[in-house]
């Protein structure tokens, strides 16, 4: 029997890749900078299961660095190493198409840093089919402050809040109770469509509850993507007959295409439960890719290094409990879709290189270097479970 597992922590750099500068990010480093200021506060991190894997060699395989608390050791796990991104955007689709063997090579549309940020045609074209009395916002945004910025005029004159951010996206912020769920649902529906002209990747549905200045997002966040170009891991899988389970935001980055089962979780941990009970009922050629959010949501654009270090330190205590399970012919990997650096400015993703570190009964401990794409991974997978090779990406084990 062949599985394979795919643990995504959505944004968790292992530092700059070469072409960081033409991003504006060449000093980044997600993961070295959060162990540089755990180790200034005087409690150095201490992930001893990823560690173990390679993680850390890794991170000094990518950037030439060793995070700060971390050294060489012996006796790896794990096959590890990083990659870097062919895709020209640094964003979340094109991370993941990428390693399902799609690259993303030609240039998402993007709405500038104006304000107004989104053209006069689109925003007065959608407030035509939807009647709202107009929009706020309209501009870059951190969408946590934008709802405690405009929530309250939100409320008072029924105006949407559009926000936008360094991602080709659109985002539609609108309080749960007063403007309504499904209201908000049909305007991205709408939304979707009228940005199709403008190359724009997803359109995102960020619903809030509150008052007075205190709003809070629920977890009815739904994504509205553009599907993959070209048939990805997930398809080659569903299509030999292997089910591909979706945990998380998974299914809504592939827009549905290739998922057989879809599984949510509230946070990080609820979604580790849920990829320990879905290990138990998956079945020879399976695929079970989760992404864990919460690195990226909650802590990486939040700019929240302390939040971050402590997700990491929750994920890496809770391995062990996952790796137990593991059988004969399983094959899991840990890796990430793009940076998010806590310690940068601004409050977007940054262009580096992400982890690539294989594990499971039958993988042998080693370096495996640094992949030129990250469709080195789904590539690997695609072999170990026997499905249709991709078009793009290397067998590295
Ligand atoms: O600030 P929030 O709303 O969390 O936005 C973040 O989430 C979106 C999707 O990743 C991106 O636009 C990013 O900037
Ligand atoms: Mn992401
Ligand atoms: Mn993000």
């Amino acid at each position: 029997m062949s599985r394979a597992f795919i643990l995504l922590l959505d944004s968790f750099g292992l530092g700059a890749t070469p072409d960081a500068g033409k991003y504006g990010d060449a000093a980044t480093n997600t993961f070295g900078h959060i162990a540089a200021w755990a180790a200034r506060e005087g409690k150095p991190m201490d992930l001893p299961n990823m560690e173990k894997l390679g993680l850390a060699a890794a991170a000094h395989t990518a950037c030439g660095q060793w995070a700060e608390g971390f050294a060489l050791r012996e006796g790896f796990t794990a096959a590890y190493g990083a990659a870097r991104e062919q895709s020209t955007g640094k964003d979340t689709q094109s991370g993941h198409w990428e390693i399902a063997g799609v690259p993303v090579l030609f240039d998402w549309g993007y709405f500038p840093k104006t304000a107004p940020s989104f053209p006069q045609e689109l925003t007065d074209k959608l407030q035509a089919l939807t009647g709202v009395p107009g929009f706020l916002g309209n501009r870059h945004a951190s969408g946590t402050t934008v709802i405690n910025q405009l929530g309250d005029e939100h409320v008072a004159t029924g105006k949407p809040i559009l926000y936008t951010s360094a991602d080709s996206v659109l985002q539609i912020a609108a309080h749960e109770e007063h403007f309504g769920l499904e209201r908000l649902y049909d305007m991205c529906e709408k939304a979707y469509e009228l940005v199709k002209p403008y190359n724009i990747g997803r359109i995102i549905a960020r619903p809030f509850v509150g008052a007075n200045g205190d709003y809070k997002r629920t977890a009815n966040r739904h994504d509205y993507a553009v599907p993959p170009h070209a048939p990805t891991l997930l398809d080659h899988v569903k299509d030999a007959g292997g089910e591909v389970i979706a945990l998380g935001k998974i299914s809504d980055i592939y827009a549905g295409k290739g998922v057989s089962r879809v599984v949510k979780g509230v946070d990080n941990m609820a979604l580790f439960d849920a990829l320990l009970k879905v290990e138990g009922e998956a079945g020879d050629k399976s695929l079970t890719f989760v992404n864990f959010v919460d690195f990226d949501q909650s802590f990486g654009h939040r700019r929240d290094v302390a939040g971050y270090s402590n997700a990491l330190h929750e994920m890496d205590a809770r391995l062990p409990e996952f790796m137990a399970r593991l059988k004969p012919g399983d094959l899991c990997v840990i890796t990430a879709d793009h940076g998010c650096d806590p310690t940068s400015p601004g409050s977007d993703h940054t262009r580096e290189h992400i982890p690539v570190i294989f594990f499971g009964p039958g993988v042998q401990g080693r370096a495996l270097g640094v992949s030129d794409t990250f469709s080195d991974i789904g590539q690997t997978i695609a072999h170990h479970l026997g499905v249709q090779p991709l078009s793009n990406g290397t067998n590295l084990l």
